[in-house]
Parts: C-alpha cells; sequence; structure tokens
C-alpha cells in the first residue's frame, strides 16, 4: 500500500508538485494521468525518494509505503527502492547479458547461491513471458532484443528483487503498438501480486487497465491531483469540470 499526505516537491525555487494526498490500493493498478509538464513524473519518482538523486530537488510531507514513512532517515533509500520497483518509458537494460540484467541486483541485495539465482532468472522470465524467448541465448546482450523484450526484460529485473509496489512511467509509451499491447496485458496480469501505479498519457489505456485513477492539473504553476478515485467513475462521472472536459478531450 502506498500513500501520500500534503505531498509538495520543489526544484529549487520552483515547486512541481502541490499538497497532494493520494491513496493507491495494494493489489490494484491506480493510473496517474494529465497533460505535459503537469508534475505526473516528479510525483511518481518522489514515492521511492529517486528525487533525492537530483540535487535541487526538495520533499514535503509524507510518503508511507507499507505503513512506514519513506522519508526517514534510518531507511536505506536502496531498501526502499528494492520494495519499490520502477520502470521508465524508455527500455534501459544495462548493457551486459541478459542473465546479468536479472541477477546483478540480486548479488548485491546477498543472494550468491548460483542454483538460487537460476531458478529467480528463470521465473521472473516466465512471470513476463520471455522466458521460451531467450532461454536458449541467456549470455546474449540484453541490448539484442526488441524494444518490448527489453521492456519485458527491465520488468523482470524490478520483479527479482521482489518489490511489493511497481511505478512504471510511460511504460508503452516508447513501443510499437503490438510491443505495447503485450506489456500491457503483461502489466494486467501483475496486478494480482503487486500494487501498481502507472503514469499514462493513453486515456484509452487508462481506462482498460486501471482500478483507480488520480489526474493531475497545472494550477498557478505547480501540479495538484483534481480528481481521483475508482477509474469508471472518474471517466464517466468525473465531479471536476477541467477533469470533465479533459476526458472529453476537449481539454489539455
Ligand atoms: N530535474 C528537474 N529540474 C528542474 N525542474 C524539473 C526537473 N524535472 C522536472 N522539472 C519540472 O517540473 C515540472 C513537472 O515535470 P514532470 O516531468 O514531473 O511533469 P510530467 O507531468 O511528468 O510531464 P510529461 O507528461 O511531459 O512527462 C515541469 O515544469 C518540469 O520542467
Amino acid at each position: 500500500m502506498i500513500q501520500t499526505q500534503s505531498l509538495s516537491v520543489y526544484y529549487g525555487d520552483k515547486q512541481a508538485v502541490r499538497d497532494v494526498t493520494f491513496h493507491a490500493p495494494a493489489g490494484k493498478i491506480t493510473a496517474i494521468v494529465g497533460p505535459s509538464g503537469c508534475g505526473k513524473s516528479t510525483f511518481l519518482s518522489s514515492l521511492n525518494r529517486m528525487t533525492d538523486l537530483i540535487p535541487s530537488a526538495r520533499i514535503e510531507g509524507q510518503v508511507i509505503v507499507n505503513c512506514c514513512d519513506v522519508q526517514d532517515r534510518n531507511r536505506s533509500p536502496a531498501e526502499l527502492r528494492r520494495c519499490v520497483g520502477m520502470i521508465f518509458q524508455k527500455p534501459n537494460p544495462f548493457a551486459m547479458s541478459i542473465r546479468n540484467n536479472i541477477q546483478l541486483a540480486v548479488r548485491e541485495h546477498g543472494q550468491r547461491d548460483r542454483q538460487q539465482l537460476n531458478q529467480i532468472t528463470e521465473s521472473v522470465l516466465r512471470d513476463v513471458g520471455l522466458w521460451d524467448e531467450v532461454k536458449d541465448r541467456l549470455d546474449d546482450s540484453a541490448l539484442k532484443l526488441s524494444g518490448g523484450q527489453q521492456q519485458r526484460l527491465c520488468i523482470a529485473r524490478a520483479l527479482a528483487l521482489k518489490p511489493s509496489i511497481l511505478l512504471m512511467d510511460e511504460p508503452c509509451s516508447a513501443l510499437d503498438p503490438i510491443a505495447s499491447a503485450t506489456v500491457e496485458a503483461l502489466i494486467l496480469s501483475l496486478k494480482e501480486r503487486y500494487t501498481i501505479l502507472i503514469v499514462t498519457h493513453n486515456l484509452a489505456q487508462a481506462r482498460r487497465i486501471s482500478d483507480e485513477v488520480a489526474m493531475f492539473w497545472m494550477n498557478d504553476g505547480a501540479g495538484e491531483i483534481i480528481e481521483q478515485g475508482p477509474t469508471e467513475t472518474v471517466f464517466s462521472k468525473p465531479n471536476h469540470p477541467i477533469a470533465a472536459a479533459y476526458f472529453a478531450g476537449t481539454s489539455g
């Protein structure tokens, strides 16, 4: 389970996200939608402290992941990111073999047993539907895979660390329609086992795959959530007039 309380994010003096109180239920897909530049990626990155990597970024408010405050300085960012995995718009496999893409981080987290490592590799590659396609070339470079295969490998790499939450920032937008449909089906297949947050510009995709929607909108220079709730309610009967116009395709 992941939630925020009055979360604001700044880059230097500029506020990018303002006062966001949000809740993503466990075992469901929550879509984050809204026009370009309204703080969706910033919001997502603040949830597993990826914003710590940007020197000018500063957070106010609270992010709670599995009942713990992520800003708690006693909690290591590495452990937080193990439990809150992140998938980016552009597939970003490491320039190494398919096998090592999966095993590197698992080894770094202490697993050294070769048989266990191979078992994890097979299991997560099966989870993302890639095992049969790559089982005979696990030592080939991951960069030889197609874009869609690379994205599924990146999802498998995140799953190998046994996260409970997956953050996905436009995971299908760099893929062709067939690869995008495969990754979308994969995301749906994962939802019972993981809490998934997905930023998407594709409203049809948000409606197809999500259980809940949160809509961001730029207000006075910073992104705020103006509408959130169950997907069908938000799409068919939004409360906020801007959300109604946005979903009707006349705004944003
Ligand atoms: N590293 C950064 N340093 C300074 N400003 C940033 C940084 N990253 C994002 N911003 C600014 O924060 C605001 C929100 O950007 P963000 O990328 O979070 O929006 P978004 O809704 O995800 O946009 P898009 O849909 O186009 O990806 C923008 O004004 C952007 O220019």
